[in-house]
């Protein structure tokens, strides 16, 4: 028998009422010091409108739940383009307006990621995603050649020889039934990236791309959940509840990025002898070792090694869910949209006619159609649909000054899906990205690969490497769907997500254009 029950027992009612009240006294002033609010910023969050908040936890109730960035397009149309939210001690203030972001992204001042988000770190680490200023700016400098656009070339041939890897497995499929794209999108994106940023077969190696993506998706929830539920604040209450799960989860990915360094460690110092004496900037002096020479140079720079697995776990990470997602996207939209397929398809036919040439990357720069159907893919089905920053300094936004210490959350998807940019947002519709309406709108109205000096520094890699392939998928098959549009949810965490799938069947396709 405990004590309390005891005490109840012995007829010690109000004992055991007043251990209660110190219990919950001491409890509330806990809270009360970890939540304590900058004055400051509870006087700026006067001056904005927002919901009810509550003592302690403030809007937590509002986001504790995976349904938050719907809840966020909601109080936009109820509160206008800026409004603020509290959880905890930590004042968000949601950005809505494209033209109030260029004070956000033309500045140094806003470039850090917002403390609120330190959850990061324990998967991501000091990696470029989510590590401190000092090194970011050192590293991402280092990897920028890497990711340039003339840097693209040295990457074709392994997007095309694993893509066609892909079309044979395919081919299976043609006239049969409906399928997930889910089933192949994530191995083809893993073996892309394992192999262009780590010269790494992992050749359709799906227990090392599953558990990948496993660790990925399981650490992104994790931090989900420890931002938008204040209680979770509190370190060891989150430790309390995630700290098993994220450990695991973060080894699993460091088990396989130690596995990757130590099978080239040799070939790696040679290429950072290679690199120094070629002219990095020039497309020659990129190979598919240079990522991980450059990861190991930081290493030997810092004298860390785990900064080196911080690097590779954020690319790998990076370019595997993201690109994974989008092509499904992308494939269920077109096989929903035969009118679209069958545009894409006529410009697809007037650079190849019926030959079997592959696809470059000069070829891809000829296809503006793809590329508008691509962007509208990206703004439709909004990936990371939130970006969270500090304002380190008291900076004008708006106009309004914002107090340093402020988060902001820059509501990507509230950009995206805001009639005022977009009429009627949730139609797919490829001639929103026709040059004449991209010329009337803001430039900061498409944000798919956020903005400014901390953009995607993927965004060339991942644009070439998600058009190759639906070049390649188009000239050998037609895809179809018996999804509605309307029909198609949509997941809201920090990466959407299809939780039905992405239901698809295919054909041969007959190489023909539309108007023949
Ligand atoms: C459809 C594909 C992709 C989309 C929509 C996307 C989107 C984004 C966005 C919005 C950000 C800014 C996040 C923030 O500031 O909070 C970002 C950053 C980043 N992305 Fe991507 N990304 C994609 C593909 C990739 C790929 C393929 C890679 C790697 C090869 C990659 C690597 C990164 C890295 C390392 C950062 C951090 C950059 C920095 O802070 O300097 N991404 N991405």
């Amino acid at each position: 028998m405990s004590k309390i029950t005891e005490i109840l027992v012995s007829n010690h009612i109000p004992i055991a009422i007043g251990l209660l009240t110190i219990f919950v006294f001491l409890l509330y002033n806990f809270f009360l010091k970890s939540f304590k609010r900058d004055p400051r910023l509870v006087k700026f969050a006067k001056t904005l409108p927002g919901p009810v908040t509550l003592p302690l936890i403030g809007n937590g109730l509002d986001t504790y739940h995976w349904d938050t960035v719907n809840k966020f397009l909601r109080y936009s149309e109820k509160y206008g383009h800026t409004y603020r939210l509290w959880l905890g001690k930590h004042l968000l203030v949601v950005l809505t307006k494209a033209e109030d972001l260029e004070d956000v992204f033309m500045t140094s001042k806003m470039l850090g990621k917002a403390e609120i988000s330190r959850p990061f770190l324990d998967f991501w680490g000091n990696g470029i995603f989510t590590g401190p200023l000092h090194i970011w700016k050192k590293n991402r400098k280092k990897f920028q050649p890497v990711f340039a656009n003339n840097a693209m070339s040295a990457y074709t041939p392994v997007f095309d020889d694993k893509i066609y890897t892909y079309v044979e497995l395919l081919k299976k499929l043609v006239d049969g039934e409906e399928f997930d794209a889910w089933d192949y999108m994530p191995y083809l994106s893993f073996d892309i990236i394992t192999k262009t940023s780590l010269d790494f077969d992992s050749d359709r190696d799906e227990k090392s791309a599953l558990q990948f993506h496993e660790c990925v998706k399981t650490a992104i929830e994790i931090c989900f959940a420890e931002i938008f539920r204040p209680w979770l604040h509190v370190k060891w209450i989150g430790d309390l509840f995630y700290k098993k799960l994220m450990d695991t989860a973060r080894g699993n990915v460091l088990k396989f990025s130690q596995k990757v360094v130590n099978s080239k460690i040799h070939e790696i110092k040679e290429e950072v002898i290679r690199r120094k004496n070629a002219i990095i900037s020039s497309k020659e002096g990129i190979s598919l070792k240079s990522f991980l020479s450059i990861a190991y140079e930081i290493q030997e720079e810092a004298n860390d090694e785990k900064l080196m697995h911080d690097e590779i776990i954020t690319t790998v990470a990076g370019g595997t869910d993201t690109t994974a997602v989008m092509t499904s996207f992308f494939l269920l939209a077109i096989a929903i949209h035969q009118d679209i397929q069958a545009k894409l398809y006529d410009e697809i036919f007037e650079i190849f006619g019926d030959s079997d040439r592959h696809a470059d990357h000069d070829d891809v720069k000829r296809m503006p159609y793809l590329d508008q159907v691509m962007k509208e893919s990206l703004r439709r089905f909004t990936l990371t649909p939130i970006m969270l920053r500090d304002v380190e300094e008291d900076c004008k936004i708006g106009n309004r000054v914002f107090p340093a210490g402020t988060t902001l959350l820059i509501s990507i998807a509230g950009i995206h899906y805001n009639p005022e940019n977009y009429p009627d947002p949730m139609k797919f519709n490829p001639d929103n990205f026709s040059p004449k309406n991209i010329e009337k709108r803001h430039k900061l109205t498409f944000l798919s690969f956020g903005a400014g000096a901390r953009d995607c520094i993927g965004k060339n890699y991942a644009m070439l490497e998600m058009k190759l392939t639906m070049i390649a998928l188009l000239r050998h098959f037609s895809f179809h769907s018996t999804v509605k549009m309307e029909d198609i949810p949509m997941k809201m965490g920090f990466m959407i997500t299809n939780p039905n799938g992405y239901k698809i069947s295919i054909k041969t396709r007959i190489r023909k254009p539309s108007y023949l």
